[in-house]
């Protein structure tokens, strides 16, 4: 198990970070610094860069200039190998729901005995208890995403990314996912989250990351953010209004 102590005081940052395409600019983020314990909710209309960001944070797209930090050092493969991401189509292997787990935590190099328990353990955390020979292709929806969680959760991760991972759930299904986040952050995992969901944000965000137009906002913490948002972007975004 991994030293919470330490993750308490992890900082992931962004300096100068510039991404550019055909001549248009699509992220520019001079700073950015998530050092608070989470979850990070990263809210903005569509087109703003939220998923860029959040690929970029998890080194799956190097950005032209600038540099993307954890604890002050560029990312690297040990940092990245403490990342786990979650995508809002969840990406399942064909096997059944325990192979999907048993496939990462082998990989990772745990013996059958300790996987087995540990296989257990995950699905009872993700309700999927009863499932565990079914094939992860025949899951629900929501089953299908709760697994998705289960498999980055069984990383170990220190920061486990998702990218909306519950715009196509229903609320009972929403609400499944949201418990699993929040344990996951009670237990020391870095959340960083893209939502559009502004009562999403406002259940589980500890900081808000608020973007437009390829640019942070606004990024304080949530009560501040939803309640009081110092920018017009802000202000529109969460009124309803249209940003453009
Ligand atoms: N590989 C790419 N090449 C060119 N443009 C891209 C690329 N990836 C993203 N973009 C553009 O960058 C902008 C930001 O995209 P991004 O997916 O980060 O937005 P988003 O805020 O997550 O939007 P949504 O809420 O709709 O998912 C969009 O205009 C998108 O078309």
């Amino acid at each position: 198990m991994r030293d919470l102590t330490l993750d308490m005081s992890s900082c992931l940052s962004v300096d100068g970070v510039r991404i550019t395409r055909k001549g248009k600019s699509l992220l520019n983020v001079p700073h950015l610094a998530l050092d608070g314990p989470g979850p990070t909710l990263i809210l903005g209309p569509n087109g703003s860069g939220k998923s860029l960001l959040l690929r970029c944070l998890h080194g799956l797209i190097v950005s032209d200039r600038g540099q993307v930090r954890q604890d002050g050092v560029a990312l690297n493969a040990d940092h990245k190998a403490r990342q786990a991401m979650v995508f809002q189509q969840p990406v399942l292997l064909r096997r059944s729901v325990a192979a999907n787990l048993d496939f990462v935590l082998k990989r990772q190099g745990m013996p059958r005995s300790a996987r087995k328990s540990r296989i257990e353990e995950l699905l009872a955390e993700g309700g999927l208890d009863g499932k565990v020979r079914q094939s992860a292709r025949s899951l629900s929806g929501g089953e299908a995403q709760r697994l998705a969680i289960l498999r980055a959760l069984a990383l170990d991760p220190e920061t486990l990314f998702l990218d909306e991972p519950t715009s196509a759930l229903d609320p009972n299904a929403t609400q499944m996912i949201e418990r699993m986040i929040l344990r996951a952050s009670t237990r020391g995992v870095r959340i960083v989250m893209v939502t559009h969901d502004i009562g999403q944000a406002r259940r589980l965000a500890a900081d808000i990351v608020m973007m437009q137009g390829g640019h942070v906002v606004e990024h304080g913490a949530a009560k501040q953010v939803l309640d009081a948002p110092k920018s017009d972007a802000a202000r529109r975004y969460l009124a309803g209004g249209l940003v453009t």
